[in-house]
């Protein structure tokens, strides 16, 4: 008989601290704990966070009767590390030292690794990470910018899309690994990525400017206008960056970063909010077609993914401008702790290999 395994599993995002306990692949308790922009501001670097996390994530565990001895694994969002091939991690040393000091960046994930860690290592348990933000699969020619300065980099979604990947695949009767997808996560940040026979070979870099704009985000914009920005005299670095990641998109259009805000507007008959919202689509939609030139046409379906997926107005519109190019399927919401916990179970049940996060 198959062995039986208790994960305990923990996404830390921007806004919320996401905590689940699965018995294999059955998810047994989940609560989200929101923080309030005013609780977060209070710490400077992600890694100041690190204790008032933990405390958390523990009392929620305690308050539900959750005993820390029944746990066989801790799992965990991945951040900015090293980039890496995608796959499951164990957590080691080199590791958690490229994700305090954020080698590839500031990100809310970067604390999962080290939170996961702790916790396992006082219950003499292993630590792992699946498909961290930081996945970096792309081709040769997806790394180029245009100028040697800069080489594109590989920042996105990786757990959600793979695991909305597998789940299309498995209702086509097919393996993830023999599809072609273009997979669109629509969240916060967006992310719209060539899946190729089970390797993201091409990716807009949701967190730093690339693709469209988003509920909080700017996507890309003209360079030339961004440097008179920066040399403007009007700015900090700091404050610039936030009004491009964190106060761009929905937010520096509408005032808002939630997509059901902007569905209220629209229904109280603001056409500006509308015509910002169909924007939104377009951009989207512009960045799904050129993911379908990456894979030559050889598309198997188009999988929109994300919070913004429960949204049927901005549905229909991305699929007015690209159902030409393959069928569109609709995963609302995210996937990412039964990823975290299906990434584990295949490594110890022997269907993949596990990865090893080399030193430098
Ligand atoms: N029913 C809904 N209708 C419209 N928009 C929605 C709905 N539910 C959630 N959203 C929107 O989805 C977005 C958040 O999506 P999601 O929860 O996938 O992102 P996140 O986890 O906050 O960020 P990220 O995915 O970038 O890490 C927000 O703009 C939210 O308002
Ligand atoms: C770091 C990439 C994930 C995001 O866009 O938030």
């Amino acid at each position: 008989m198959a062995e039986t395994y208790k994960f305990l599993i923990i996404n830390p995002g921007s806004t919320s601290t996401k905590i689940s306990v699965f018995e294999n692949d059955q998810e047994q308790f989940h609560t989200t704990i929101n923080h309030s922009p005013e609780e977060i501001r209070k710490y400077h670097e992600i890694y100041d966070q690190f204790d008032f996390r933990l405390e958390l994530i523990l009392d929620v565990l305690k308050e539900n009767n959750i005993a820390l001895s029944e746990f066989s694994a801790v799992i965990a969002r991945g951040g900015n590390m090293r980039p890496v091939v995608g796959g499951t991690y164990e957590v080691n040393d080199e590791m958690l030292k490229d994700l305090k000091i954020g080698v590839m960046g500031s990100h809310a994930s970067n604390l999962g690794g080290g939170l996961a860690h702790a916790i396992a290592s006082d219950l003499n348990i292993k630590s792992y990470v699946v498909d961290p933000v930081i996945v970096d699969e792309l081709e040769p020619l997806a790394r180029f910018s245009g100028t040697p300065l800069i080489s594109r980099k590989s920042k996105d979604h990786p757990l959600n899309q793979r695991a909305v990947g597998r789940i299309a695949a498995q209702q086509a009767n097919k393996k993830y690994e023999d599809m072609n997808y273009i997979i669109a996560h629509l969240g916060g940040g967006i992310s719209i990525a060539a899946h190729k026979k089970g390797k993201i070979v091409d990716v807009n870099n949701s967190l730093n400017g690339d693709g469209p704009f988003s509920p909080e985000r700017t996507g890309g914009l003209p360079f030339g206008s961004v440097i008179d920005l920066c040399y403007s005299g009007e700015y900090t670095k700091d404050e610039l960056m936030k009004k491009l990641v964190g106060h761009g998109g929905l937010v520096a259009y509408l005032g808002t970063n939630d997509g059901r805000d902007v569905t209220r507007m629209i229904e109280e008959g603001n056409k500006e909010a509308e015509t910002v919202y169909h924007a939104m689509a377009y951009q989207i939609s512009k960045e799904i077609g050129a993911m379908a030139s990456v894979l030559k046409g050889q598309v198997d379906g188009i999988l929109l993914t994300g919070g913004l997926a429960y949204d049927k107005r901005l549905m229909g519109w991305i699929e007015e401008y690209v159902s030409f190019i393959a069928p569109v399927q609709i995963f609302p919401g995210e996937k990412e702790m039964e990823a975290l916990a299906l990434g584990v179970l295949r490594v110890l049940n022997g269907k993949e290999t596990i990865q090893v996060y080399p030193n430098k």
